[in-house]
């Protein structure tokens, strides 16, 4: 089946990239969320990143000129009737999902392959609750999307080899590198990840190091990009959470336990760089370490 229409749900961090990186491969994108306001500030997201890539050389002015021709916004999910393969990448939550899907199925072709952007929630459970679950399967970005080359592809049990081909040719045309996971809680990225993360959380709710001093030990001890605090910031708080509580309910294993710490910063609402405050305090020129 010939893929040339993109539906992408949710216009957050992911949402935007995963718009953006399609919009530039010469897909159609149809954009949608519950918010007008969030969706134009996916454009205006799409629009600045696409801008650096042309002033460093990475992509032609055609090319950025195309790509946000390619994208149109829509707060009706109807809209997405006519799309060849939708990438749902709403707020990680389960009940959100579910819903999501049931009010998108009534519209969609029969033919359209449908796929989660999920971080941790089970591919086959998804599934089971549409029209379609062999046609159904997960479709994992890595944040930030135009840049990290990896996509986790996801089979759910009832997921058929013409759709798991028909999404790896997809992750081929973005030129970016597929990896297979089995569907168990959180895959594989971040079933090794979050829980280095929520341990980080840990060393610090202990008292063992303060922020500052955890991050630079990673980027600075084990070559880490980015500080594992500094990282929960940047993937979002409420993410982290979530994918900790998918490990910790999914597998029965009391090592996959939320650190406290995390719960409460996401219960005062500091959910890292999306909300201005989280590990570390955004608002002001640098950030400031907030423990
Ligand atoms: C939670 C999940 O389900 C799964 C996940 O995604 S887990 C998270 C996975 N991601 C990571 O681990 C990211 C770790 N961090 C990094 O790799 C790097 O810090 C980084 C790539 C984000 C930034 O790199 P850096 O060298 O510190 O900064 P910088 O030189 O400014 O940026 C490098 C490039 O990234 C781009 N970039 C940085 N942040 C960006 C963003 N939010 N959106 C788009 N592009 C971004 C920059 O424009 C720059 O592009 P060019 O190479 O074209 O110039
Ligand atoms: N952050 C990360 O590093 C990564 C996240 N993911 C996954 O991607 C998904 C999105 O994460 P992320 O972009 O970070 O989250 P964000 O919080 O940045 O964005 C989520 C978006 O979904 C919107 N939304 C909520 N409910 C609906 C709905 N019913 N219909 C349409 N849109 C809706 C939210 O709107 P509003 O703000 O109005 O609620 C928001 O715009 C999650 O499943 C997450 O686990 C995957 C890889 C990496």
């Amino acid at each position: 089946m010939e893929i040339r229409k993109v539906g992408v749900i949710g216009a957050g961090q992911m949402g935007n990239g995963i718009a953006h990186v399609f919009a530039a491969a010469g897909y159609e994108v149809v954009l949608t969320d519950i918010s007008e306001e969030q969706l134009q500030a996916a454009v205006n997201t799409i629009q600045s990143n696409l801008d650096r890539q042309v002033s460093r050389e990475k992509i032609s002015q055609e090319t950025r000129d195309a790509a946000m021709s390619n994208i149109t916004t829509t707060l009706n999910i109807a809209d997405l009737g006519e799309t060849d393969l939708v990438i749902e990448a709403a707020t990680e939550r389960e009940d959100i999902k579910v819903q999501i899907f049931a009010s998108l199925l009534p519209h969609l072709k029969p033919e359209t392959i449908l796929t989660s952007n999920t971080s941790s929630i089970s591919i086959t459970r998804l599934a089971s609750g549409t029209d379609r679950p062999e046609k159904f399967m997960g479709f994992h970005f890595m944040n930030p999307v135009p840049i990290m080359q990896l996509v986790e592809l996801i089979r759910g049990i009832a997921t058929d080899e013409e759709t798991y081909q028909a999404c790896l040719g997809v992750v081929e045309n973005l030129g970016k590198t597929a990896a297979s996971a089995e569907d168990f809680p959180a895959f594989i990225v971040n079933r090794i990840l979050m829980p280095m993360i929520n341990e980080a959380v840990y060393t610090l709710y202990e008292g063992v190091g303060s922020v500052a001093s955890i991050d630079s030990s990673l980027k600075l001890g084990a070559n880490h990009p980015m500080g594992p605090l500094e990282l929960a910031d940047f993937i979002g708080l409420d993410t982290c959470l979530a994918i900790m509580n998918v490990l910790h309910d999914g597998l029965a294993d009391t090592k996959y336990r939320p650190c406290p710490l995390l719960t409460k910063y996401v219960e005062a609402g500091w959910l890292g760089r999306k909300t201005q405050r989280g590990f570390y305090d955004y608002r002001g020129e640098t950030p400031v370490p907030t423990r």
